[in-house]
């Protein structure tokens, strides 16, 4: 039986008092068979009875509450926006990520659902109204109330009028967007009736003429606006066929919806080989058993994982059931979206940060109503409100870009376990080169390991050499080039086959620096240096985002000799003309693919052989799958392994083997060379080897010496205030509370400053705690965030990030 909702928990949204407890209202009447949990309402809060929005969890008849409870002021939804699942995985969330409640219930909605609503004071009675309440609606009747914005003694008197009835305060929800409505028209005739119309119809009545005829060879709905660039008529005929009663004109929600912009070929399965055909088995069993098992599919560059991917899902969907399949950002390519459009079709939602926020709500409701039973998508895809979830794949699970940096510190994977266990339904985590956490499960057996070790028609991989750049720098004119690479390129280029170029930009950047006096110009509110930008003539900040003119004297020292240093794309882009005048190029990095859509424009142009060379950064190293690339060339393979963080080396080998299986994929053999000042790395010579499992047990070993993950757990904890002292006091009395909580055999390392201290006038300190059991950690960690907030007040703040990705 269905209780009637007498009262309400709601999770209010309140972003300087937050805490994971709900409150407790009472239901007006006119709700009470309306509201459902999942819904968002708006409520009165705290001692000014603010009004803020919530989001019901739990709604019930009887409430043991003694004292006076508020009233829910308006139902936001009509319709809950988080199911049963949603609403469970939300605690959940927060438990496991030390993050308010409240974020974990935003993070699960389209961006457009998390609405701005506005008040509006109308005036019911003016003639008793103060003056100064009249003078404030002027000739309306209706006007919008910011109660931020109205100053006192106006704020009060509209306040006591409201409450003694000469006012009324309504509350206008505009979820940011509604869905787009368009018309559509129907004949209202039969193909005879219409034919007879037209044979009446007076001889200079051209443009009915050309609509009754149409109608009558198409019988069904189509929507207007189309219709009319079609048969170039004007709304007004359609006006009068409606008028006249020959058509029937009905508005309908028109889904924007980027797949159907998308012209797909539709593709058919193609037949496995052996390694593909048992992984596949493997995990179709698990569907049937509707069993949460974890997969590892361990699988080198160009073993057909993609194919794998989708025949699992194709036997969930025979099944009746969703799948939901994840892959990083930057691999959403139109490549990668056409290989799963082609054999799913329409039934396909895309969830990414290229899409508008009216196209990525749209796609969120189709996925709600049942219409779209395949989700692609990137991270926060994991929340697409599949019902019936059949499987979830990850793709390049090891890419840290699964992990959000902001609240809620979730991973990706670790949300798409939980779904999992909710549906019963398997997990697929697929790499060539899995996390290091991923690999030892599956040695564990925590996770069932499923490898393609060959590449598809056992063509080898490309062969990869090393260069090395101390030496090579000197020999050319372009110090950005070896001459290896140079005659490579060369070679393709005469052959009319395609190159890869990609320059690492991680940890690294190019910045202004007197060379009289070694000055070096720095952002005002960070501590790094600002990055130079060609295209928009700037020096920019990557962290706040602040943006000056490039100067043409030292700020310091008064010298013109103030010159940029460091390698961008675009500095490369310009040798690269220099070297090849011929090439055509195209670059692809933050810069040119900034704009909506020029990522896949770029991609697509090199896909139809429009260029003969792609330079781009770390974001051409994945997914692309273009057979006339027989050349790749790594310009810098390692900036990152400068870095002070333990999985810099991880990171290199990843990133150097992923880019290297861009090559000779299809009939042409692949070459691939790797330029850098390490050559005797372990990370470099097993990259160019592309031996993933040498990597995984040489690195195992070193992380076990050294005591880190996946050997101990980890957790960060970082202090930021706008005061440096401030930001230090905080870290070391939360350094003394976790000393007498932890065990003897926990680690903390610091506190420090983090590497960049200051960030956008706020200085941050961290200490990272090791552990491996620690069973009363959490609950300490989650008092410490608790109590921080109540101090939040003074400007300092506690963030925990468990498991974080970067540790500097
Ligand atoms: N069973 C098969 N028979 C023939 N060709 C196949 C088969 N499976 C996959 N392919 C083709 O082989 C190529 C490589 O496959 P795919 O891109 O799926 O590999 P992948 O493992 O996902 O690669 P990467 O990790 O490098 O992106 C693709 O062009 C794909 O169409
Ligand atoms: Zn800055
Ligand atoms: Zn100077």
């Amino acid at each position: 039986m269905l209780a009637i909702a007498q009262y309400a928990e709601v999770i209010v949204d309140v972003p300087t008092m937050q805490t994971n407890q709900p409150y407790t209202y009472k239901v007006k009447h006119n709700f009470e068979n309306e509201l459902s949990p999942g819904m968002r309402v708006i409520v009165p809060f705290g001692r000014g009875s603010r009004l803020v929005q919530g989001f019901v969890m739990r709604v019930f008849s009887q409430a043991s509450f003694a004292g006076e409870l508020k009233e829910i002021e308006a139902l936001t939804d009509l319709e809950p926006v988080l199911d049963a699942e949603a609403l469970a995985l939300g605690p959940w969330l927060a438990q496991t990520t030390f993050s308010f409640l409240i974020s974990c219930l935003q993070v699960m909605i389209p961006s457009a659902l998390r609405a701005k609503y506005s008040k509006e004071l109308e005036l019911t009675n003016k003639f008793n109204v103060p003056e100064a309440v009249r003078a404030f609606f002027g000739a309306h009747t209706k006007k919008l109330f910011d109660e931020q914005k109205v100053a006192e003694p106006l704020r009060s008197q509209l306040l006591t009028a409201r409450r003694t009835g000469m006012l009324k305060l309504n509350y206008v929800v505009n979820d940011r967007l509604q869905a787009k409505q368009v018309s559509f028209i129907k004949a209202a005739l039969d193909k005879a009736e219409l034919e007879q119309a037209v044979s009446k119809l007076r001889a200079n009545a051209r443009n009915l003429h050309t609509l009754l005829t149409y109608l009558s060879q198409h019988p069904q709905a189509m929507q207007q606006g189309l219709l009319e660039k079609k048969l170039a008529l004007s709304p007004e005929t359609f006006r009068n066929a409606e008028k006249k009663g020959w058509i029937t004109r009905f508005k309908q929600v028109q889904y924007r919806n980027p797949v159907r912009q998308l012209n797909v070929k539709r593709t058919v399965p193609r037949h496995l080989t052996p390694a593909q055909a048992a992984a596949v088995a493997a995990v179709i069993a698990q569907i049937d058993q509707q069993q949460p098992t974890t997969f590892l599919l361990e699988g080198v560059t160009g073993s057909g994982k993609t194919e794998v991917y989708l025949q699992i899902i194709a036997h969930a969907l025979a099944q009746k059931k969703t799948a939901l399949m994840l892959v990083p950002e930057i691999s959403l390519t139109p490549q990668m979206v056409k290989r799963v459009v082609g054999r799913f079709g329409t039934q396909v939602a895309l969830l990414h940060s290229g899409l508008s926020d009216g196209e990525r709500f749209d796609e969120w409701r189709r996925i709600k109503e049942g219409q779209a039973t395949v989700v692609v998508g990137a991270r926060s895809a994991v929340f697409a409100p599949l019902k019936r979830l059949g499987v979830i794949i990850i793709d390049e699970e090891h890419e840290s870009s699964y992990k959000q940096e902001k609240m809620p510190r979730y991973h990706a994977r670790d949300v798409a376990k939980w779904r999992a266990d909710f549906h019963s339904c398997p997990v697929v985590l697929g790499s060539a080169t899995p996390s290091l956490e991923s690999r030892a499960r599956a040695q564990k057996g925590v996770y069932r390991w499923l490898k393609l070790p060959q590449r598809i028609n056992n063509k080898p991989l490309p062969q990869v050499s090393l260069i090395d750049m101390r030496q090579e720098a000197k020999k050319t004119r372009f110090p950005d080039f070896s001459q290896a690479l140079i005659d490579a390129v060369e070679i393709r280029l005469a052959k009319k086959e395609q190159v890869i170029l990609m320059l690492n930009r991680r940890g690294y950047s190019s910045f202004m620096m007197c060379r009289d006096c070694g000055y070096v110009l720095n952002c005002p509110n960070c501590d790094i240096s600002l990055t130079f930008h060609l295209d928009t003539h700037s020096m920019k900040c990557h962290y706040c985002g602040h943006e000056e003119a490039i100067p043409h004297v030292c700020p310091s020292c008064g010298s013109r000799q103030i010159r940029y240093y460091g390698t961008g794309t675009q500095k490369v882009e310009q040798e690269l003309t220099q070297l090849f005048p011929q090439a055509r190029i195209l670059r692809m990095d933050v810069d040119t693919t900034k704009r909506k859509g020029a990522h896949a424009r770029i991609l697509r142009e090199f896909g139809e052989r429009k260029a003969d060379i792609l330079l781009g950064t770390q974001m051409i190293a994945k997914g692309l799958d273009y057979p006339d690339v027989t050349l790749v060339g790594v310009l810098n393979a390692d900036t990152a392994l400068g870095l002070a963080d333990f999985r810099a080396s991880e990171r290199t080998f990843q990133l150097l083997t992923q880019v290297s299986g861009r090559a000779g994929r299809a009939q042409k053999e692949g070459k691939v060379i790797i330029q850098t000042y390490n050559p005797e790395h372990y990370a470099l010579l097993l990259a160019q080897k592309q031996d993933y499992e040498q990597f995984f047990m040489r690195e195992m070993d070193i992380r076990h010496r050294g005591g880190y993950p996946p050997y101990y757990f980890t957790i960060q904890v970082t202090a930021s205030a706008p005061a440096e002292s401030q930001a230090a006091k905080k870290i070391f009395e939360t350094y003394k509370t976790l000393k007498t909580a932890l065990s003897s055999s926990a680690v903390i390392l610091g506190p420090t400053p983090k590497a960049i201290m200051r960030i956008n006038k706020r200085y941050y300190y961290q200490l990272i705690i090791k552990y491996k059991k620690e069973p009363g950690l959490a609950a300490c960690l989650s008092e410490l965030l608790q109590k921080s907030q109540r101090s939040e007040r003074t400007g300092v703040l506690l963030t925990i990030d468990r498991e974080p990705l970067n540790f500097i």
